[in-house]
């Protein structure tokens, strides 16, 4: 039976210290110091080899770690005590094509030994959270979309506490994204979500907290808003809005010698498509302001807008990333 397994009281999540994987010569993961609160969403970012899948691979005991320790609700990886407890979807969740999503959740709730009320209770709820309730298809003829949402489900057949998933959204459209990423908000607070990706913006729509990976190092880990207050610092950037968006954008980016400060702006970008603000990055943000205004006025446009930018997490991802190599 599966009631008697429970987490380790007071312990957080999902915890590891000093993480180190060996591929022969190489680190896929170099040190690696999590810890994930219990009930958060977590995003565990990274570019493509930075060494998401196989820190998963260690959590879930499907690979040994060359060194370093994880725990999962207090307990080690694969053990006895952790797998009632957690629930794993991989990035291509496969299933027999022959089944309906109805019998791909039983044959899990059998796995899992839960009594048969609780499966005649858990399997159209899950049918029903991840919207497959009203799907007659085999598993063979659903979309990647479909296919991953059953994974979702089967993965919460036993009411884990730590639900992992690896790369959740990266191979869906976006109707299936935000599907996806809807599923995982309401989940918020009654399970904690671990989840990898390189997708920023879902990152930022859903997550508590989060761990930036970058050939193999943990480069910033906290609250999201922290991560960007302290990282989102080493460069700065500008929101200008005026009259004259185009005119001042040829001037900003002039080589040299136009205007009175071309030459400083590292980059220049609209705030959002058609916007007529502009995102200027500069190395020094109260200089560039001086700039920027200076070289507003030299064009004879009008000011509306003039002020740093909280750093997104893209900001703080390309800074950290760029800055590592
Ligand atoms: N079995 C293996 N043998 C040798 N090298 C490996 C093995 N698995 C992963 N690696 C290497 O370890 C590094 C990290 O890979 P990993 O798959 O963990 O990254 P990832 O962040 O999950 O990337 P992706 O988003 O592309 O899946 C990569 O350089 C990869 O080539």
């Amino acid at each position: 039976m599966t009631g008697a397994a429970s987490a380790v009281a007071g312990a957080p999540a999902l915890e590891t210290r000093a993480l180190t994987k060996r591929y022969g010569g190489r680190l896929a993961l170099d040190g690696v110091n999590l810890h994930v609160e219990r009930g958060s969403v977590f995003g565990f970012l990274g570019a493509n080899g930075a060494g998401k899948t196989t820190a998963i691979r260690i959590l879930l005991a499907l690979a040994r770690a060359s060194s370093g320790t994880a725990r999962l609700l207090g307990h080690a990886p694969g053990s006895a005590e952790v797998r009632p407890l957690i629930g794993y979807c991989p990035d291509v969740p496969g299933f027999p094509s022959w089944m309906t999503g109805r019998e791909v959740l039983e044959q899990a709730a059998t796995l899992f030994q839960l009594p048969k009320s609780t499966t005649r209770r858990r399997v159209p709820e899950l049918l029903d959270l991840t919207g497959l309730a009203d799907t007659r298809a085999r598993v063979g003829g659903y979309s990647r979309g479909m296919r991953q949402r059953l994974g979702l489900a089967q993965a919460l057949i036993n009411s884990p506490q730590l639900l992992v998933l690896d790369e959740p959204t990266s191979a869906l459209d976006p109707m299936g994204r935000r599907a996806v990423l809807e599923l995982l908000t309401e989940l918020k607070g009654q399970t904690t979500v671990f989840f990898s990706t390189h997708l920023l913006p879902d990152v930022e729509r859903v997550c508590d907290d989060v761990a930036i990976l970058s050939d193999g190092r943990v480069a910033a880990e906290g609250p999201l808003r922290e991560v960007r207050a302290r990282f989102g610092g080493s460069r700065g950037r500008l929101i200008v809005e005026t009259d004259q968006t185009e005119r001042l954008r040829e001037a900003l980016l002039a080589p040299s010698g136009v205007g009175a400060g071309s030459g400083f702006a590292l980059d220049v970008a609209e705030e959002a498509p058609g916007s007529r603000a502009l995102v200027v990055t500069v190395d020094d943000v109260e200089d560039g302001a001086a700039r920027i205004a200076a070289l507003v006025g030299s064009l004879g446009a009008r000011l509306f807008r003039l002020e740093p930018r909280e750093a997104s997490l893209e900001d703080v991802f390309v800074d950290l990333v760029e800055g590592a190599r």
